[in-house]
């Protein structure tokens, strides 16, 4: 297994490129299920989990080329429709064939992906949605088969907001007959990009940004053409690593737009953000403030820059209060930060960190995809070395981290395992 090794990195500086969103890529790849036609798809992150999902549509006969950061997609001659339990417990995120498939083919049949390391992540309000549009579902041996022969619009009104829930009933809906109306959905900027290319393939979606999204079913969609929108956590994560570093960096290729909530932690916690459509620039020429957070749906502050808010207040003038509402278990990173010198209590879901003035490099562990980030940044801030074993939770989710911070003045080392 890789590991990094992180040396004391001060005043990074320069220009980073930010790449396509993994949250709103996985879900548009999925959408390519939908149509018989050819779907072109542009800033397309490198990333471990697009080349699991790659390997998904594949085994289902969907021919897929992934070139650079484009890929073709063609699902003119899916011959299974199943997500298998080897593939999908890799990626939770495989769960958004269901509904593509259920809306296409009538038929899907795809492993429960079960919880993981920041929560039990339930994918009820997936199944009650698919269910109220007419598909008949049962749960055997760990899968979820779900069956229609036209799926058949319907109201819903979700328990909670869910970003993939309302991305799988979406895709369930264009194809539906009928109108369905999504009440209480996700407006996360990725849940947007889905809707935005959904209709340049021919989808009838109103209310897109908004929590209630009404959806004209169409007989088929066809192909179409789509940039996927830049990442908003993995420009946040280069934002808090300038803010950490006392740097001057500006991100490019960004979206600052989909960063309200970020940007003003950013800005309280003493940076100075200059931002245009496209770029942010972040210079920071003393220590933080600390910030208080609380983790909400979009737009209020976005659960996975918690861990990353977390480790500038770690080094922060004062004591930060952060409070995660979205998963439950989200704070795995805290007793690996702790061992390198923080001073943060935990009190049920709310982190109190007291900053310190230093940090000292130690061998930690990452447990899951933005705690891995929140120990790559505390150790650029460490005296001495850190090293950041089991990084393939790193490499789902950022593509060519390393590369793109020693650019800008990390030193920061893979070490093949
Ligand atoms: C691939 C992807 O886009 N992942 C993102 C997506 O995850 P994901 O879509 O899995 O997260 P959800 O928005 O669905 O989860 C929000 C909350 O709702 C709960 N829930 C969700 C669905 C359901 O059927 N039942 C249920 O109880 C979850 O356990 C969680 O507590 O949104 C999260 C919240 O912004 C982000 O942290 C993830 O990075
Ligand atoms: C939790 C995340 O991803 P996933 O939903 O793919 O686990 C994330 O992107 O921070």
């Amino acid at each position: 297994m890789d590991k990094l090794v992180v040396n004391h990195s001060m005043n990074l500086k320069g220009d980073i490129r930010v790449s396509g969103a993994k949250n709103a890529a996985l879900p548009i790849v999925c959408a390519s299920l939908l149509t018989a036609e050819q779907l072109t798809l542009t800033n397309v992150p490198q990333l471990k989990d697009i080349y699991t999902l790659e390997k998904l549509l594949s085994g289902m006969g969907v021919k897929v080329n992934f070139s650079n950061s484009t890929m073709v997609f063609d699902a003119s001659n899916v011959t299974s429709q199943v997500a298998p339990y080897e593939l999908v417990k890799t990626m939770r995120a495989s769960i958004l064939v269901l509904c593509p498939l259920v809306a296409r083919f009538g038929y899907a049949e795809v492993s429960l992906p079960g919880g993981c390391a920041i929560g039990a992540r339930p994918v009820d309000q997936h199944i009650k949605g698919l269910e109220a549009m007419g598909a008949e579902i049962t749960i055997e041996h760990g899968y979820i088969k779900a069956k229609a022969s036209r799926l058949k619009g319907a109201r819903i009104v979700m328990d909670m907001v869910t970003v993939t829930g309302t991305e799988n009933l979406m895709m369930a809906a264009v194809l539906a007959e009928g109108t369905t109306i999504l009440e209480n959905a996700a407006r996360e900027p990725e849940v947007t990009d889905l809707a935005h290319c959904l209709i340049k393939m021919g989808a009838k979606i109103e209310g897109v940004g908004s929590d209630k999204l009404v959806i004209h079913g169409v007989e088929k969609l066809h192909g179409a053409e789509h940039a996927i929108i830049a990442d908003r956590i993995e420009a946040g994560t280069f934002a808090v690593a300038a803010a950490l570093t006392q740097g001057d960096i500006t991100l490019t290729h960004a979206r600052p737009d989909t960063m309200g909530a970020i940007i003003e932690k950013l800005i309280k916690a003493g940076a100075d953000i200059d931002e245009g459509n496209d770029f942010i620039h972040i210079k920071m020429n003393k220590r933080p403030q600390a910030v208080d957070i609380i983790t909400l749906p979009y737009p209020a502050f976005p659960t996975d820059m918690q861990a990353q808010l977390m480790t500038l207040n770690c080094v922060a003038e004062g004591t930060g209060r952060l409070t995660e509402t979205i998963f439950e278990n989200r704070y795995m990173h805290v007793p690996e930060l702790c061992r390198m010198g923080a001073n943060i209590d935990i009190d049920g879901n709310v982190a109190i960190v007291h900053g310190v003035e230093r940090l000292y490099g130690a061998q930690v562990m990452a447990t899951d995809l933005r705690a891995s980030a929140s120990l790559v940044l505390a150790g650029m801030f460490a005296e001495g070395e850190t090293v950041v074993d089991r990084i393939y939770h790193l490499d789902r989710g950022y593509e060519h981290i390393e590369e793109k911070l020693n650019n800008v003045g990390a030193n920061i080392v893979r070490i093949k395992g």
